[in-house]
């Protein structure tokens, strides 16, 4: 008779040809990376990457929201982004850079967990760091999130088999993003070491991900020039690394801002593009854009009051809104929705100092605030609610309500509005 070790090793080697066959031969997509998504939105929570005011309205035309940076993110400032970001309207992925940045909350709040390791840099950023997260997951994370979710203690040897599950199962539900770094001078390099003598050929950079494909099983393989456009480099690379891929997406992310740089590397063979410091440049842009029009237009000036403001105090075409929303392949005409959206910032602004003008002096306290909100338009809100749907709870209260928090002083639990551009 069959031990239980014996059938157990029979299942996981049948387990391991289904997978093996759902990577390679049979006419099936197993990657959990969905393949709709052409293009991914990187949103840094450090405390000097602001968010546009209102996002959700840029961030419907994007894939998914990629939530991570490489300097300044701590445990907290993700918390927060996520719960600004996640699911409005898009599914959000954690990209953590260090161990601490996941929490037993961020583990929540994200849809997805990407894993940076890096193939051309140093052993810390391929499994130094890698290994402290593992320990972490098991001996911290684990631990805690048991106990919480624990009624009764189980006794120590149950405890540590299930927190041993609980931290392979994390792993297994991650999504790994295998990167070849190729700007020396960014933020992403300083981090994994990649010098001079790192950079890829585009047949090294094919047989690096060839590993990452087949033997690291690595869901994406992520070009990365972050801060600078990549151009015939980047291009001859992409073209290089996606004739070897058949299973894991190709990835490319750095200096976007233009249709033109996002078809050459979508025809150069990367599968979605990644956008990040263009998409808080929205934020600074606007923070200037709104001073100037509560300076320079009347509370109540109408939506073509706005407009033709807009026409004369911003190049849109120029602008970082419109540069932002020409990233997103299937998105027509990104000057006019960048001026929609704009307009409908301003008008938010306007609206929003209105409001906060009449309550200053009135109301000092969270229940009366609440009061004071109810049954009332908010600045955005109609702009909001088209896009995120209704659902149980209502964003653009929220918002309202968190940012008046902080311009009347009040104290109160509220959404991390800091992270809003105009805040
Ligand atoms: C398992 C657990 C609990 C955690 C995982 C912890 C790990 C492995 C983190 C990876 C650390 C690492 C290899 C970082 C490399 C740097 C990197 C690729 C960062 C991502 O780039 P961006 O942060 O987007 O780049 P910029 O900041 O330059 O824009
Ligand atoms: O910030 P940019 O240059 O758009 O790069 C995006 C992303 O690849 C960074 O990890």
């Amino acid at each position: 008779m069959p031990s239980i070790d014996d059938i157990a090793t029979t299942f996981e080697s049948a387990t391991r040809t289904l997978s093996l066959a759902g990577r390679t031969v049979l006419p099936v997509d197993t990657n959990p990376v969905p393949a709709a998504w052409d293009h991914v939105t990187k949103i840094d929570p450090e405390e000097d990457k602001k968010l546009p005011l209102l996002f959700p309205l840029y961030l419907q035309h994007t894939g998914a929201l990629e939530v991570g940076g490489s300097k300044d993110v701590t445990g907290q400032n993700t918390e927060e982004t996520l719960e600004l970001v996640a699911g409005r309207p898009r599914p959000a992925i954690q990209e953590p850079s260090g161990v601490r940045q996941v929490t037993e909350r961020t583990r929540e709040q994200a849809d997805y967990f990407a894993v940076p390791q890096v193939l051309n840099g140093d052993t810390e950023a391929i499994v130094g760091t890698l290994g402290s997260g593992i320990e972490y997951l098991r001996e911290e994370l684990g631990p805690s999130y048991l106990e919480d979710k624990l009624p009764i203690p189980l006794g120590d040897g149950l405890e540590r088999r299930i927190v041993s599950l609980f931290s392979a199962w994390t792993l297994q539900e991650a999504v790994f993003e295998a990167y070849i770094i190729m700007n020396l001078d960014s933020a992403a390099a300083r981090e994994a070491s990649v010098t001079e003598d790192d950079l890829l050929s585009p047949r090294a950079a094919k047989q690096r991900a060839m590993v990452a494909e087949t033997v690291l099983e690595s869901e994406i393989v992520y070009l990365e020039y972050s801060g600078t456009f990549g151009g015939e480099e980047a291009e001859a690379i992409l073209e290089d690394v996606s004739e070897a891929l058949s299973w894991s997406r190709l990835w490319y992310g750095g200096g976007l801002d233009s249709r033109e740089n996002v078809q050459a590397v979508l025809e150069a063979g990367a599968d979605a593009v990644v956008v990040g410091n263009v998409f808080h440049e929205i934020a600074d842009e606007e923070a200037e854009l709104c001073a100037d029009a509560v300076e320079e237009l009347s509370p109540d000036a109408t939506r073509s009051d706005v407009e033709d403001w807009v026409s004369t105090a911003i190049d849109v075409e120029e602008s970082s809104a419109a540069e932002y929303l020409s990233t997103i392949p299937s998105l027509s005409n990104p000057t006019a929705r960048a001026r929609e959206y704009l307009v409908a910032t301003i008008e938010a602004t306007l609206a929003f100092e209105e409001l906060a003008g009449a309550l200053e002096g009135e109301v000092t306290t969270a229940d009366e605030l609440q009061t004071a909100l109810d049954d009332r338009e908010l600045p955005g809100e109609v702009e909001l609610d088209s896009v995120l749907d209704g659902g149980p709870e209502s964003f653009p209260r929220e918002l309202v309500f968190g940012l008046l928090v902080d311009r009347l002083d009040i104290d109160a639990d509220r959404l991390p509005v800091e992270h809003i551009s105009v805040a």
